[in-house]
């Protein structure tokens, strides 16, 4: 499904301040995979992860999911690229926090290009799929951080992307609630979806089928 093959990650190209993040890396991910990435703080695990989501470019190589190479498309054709394929989770859950839960799950379906009939009721089903559907009307501003990672798993899974792309999703949580966001992202993967997670915690890593290790913009592992 993934595929990169050498790639190359400037930040400020060409500029007196220029950096270069990864530095030639390659590696696939197949449909269906739970995949760990690990390394120090530093290494260039979240700059990976924002190349896979379409949310960052990069220099030199090439990525392609489902056989589309993803170079030099037009802002468009990313952005239909992210809202279609990939599902993003973040640490810091990135919801619109006096929206409620059911307005934060309908925002993609907002976004989305194609006519999508009975939003709400998408959008509701999605929060039911991981166990909050009761909080639907609720102030994001009011839920736990575990409710508020329910949520955002819940937005990125309504347009039923075949990917989701998770940085640090239980860094922000304590250790109870983090092994239920856990298993909530293994049994969406159960469910055939491709998971990507990004962690510095060994015990969300060793749950995966495999582990990606990163060390100063290269894969070691
Ligand atoms: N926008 C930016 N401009 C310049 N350098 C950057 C930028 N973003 C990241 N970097 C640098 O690129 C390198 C990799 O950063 P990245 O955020 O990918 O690391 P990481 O492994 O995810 O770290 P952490 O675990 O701390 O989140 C770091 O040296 C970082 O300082």
């Amino acid at each position: 499904m993934i595929k990169i093959s050498n790639i190359t990650k400037k930040y400020n190209p060409k500029k007196s301040n220029e950096f270069e993040a990864l530095h030639g890396v390659s590696c696939e991910i197949n449909d269906g995979e739970l995949v760990a990435v690990i390394g120090k703080s530093g290494a260039g695990k979240s700059t990976l992860l924002h190349i896979l989501a379409c949310i960052d470019n990069y220099q030199e190589g090439e990525y392609t999911i489902d056989g589309t190479l993803v170079k030099n498309l037009s802002e468009k054709q990313y952005a239909k690229i992210r809202n279609e394929k990939i599902g993003m989770v973040m640490q810091d859950f990135a919801l619109v926090e006096d929206f409620t839960a059911l307005e934060n799950v309908m925002i993609p379906l907002n976004f989305s290009k194609q006519k999508i009939k009975n939003k709400k009721e998408k959008a509701l089903a999605a929060l039911k799929s991981v166990g909050i559907g009761e909080l639907a009307k609720k102030p994001c501003n009011k839920l736990s951080g575990g409710q508020k990672q329910r949520v955002a798993i819940a937005r990125a899974i309504v347009n039923e992307p075949s990917m989701i792309l998770a940085d640090e999703p239980t860094g922000a949580l304590d250790t109870k609630t983090s092994a239920e966001i856990m298993a909530l992202f293994k049994s969406l993967n159960k469910q055939g979806r491709t998971v990507v997670i990004v962690t510095h915690d060994p015990k969300i890593a060793e749950q995966c089928d495999r582990i990606i290790e990163i060390s100063d913009g290269r894969i070691v592992k």
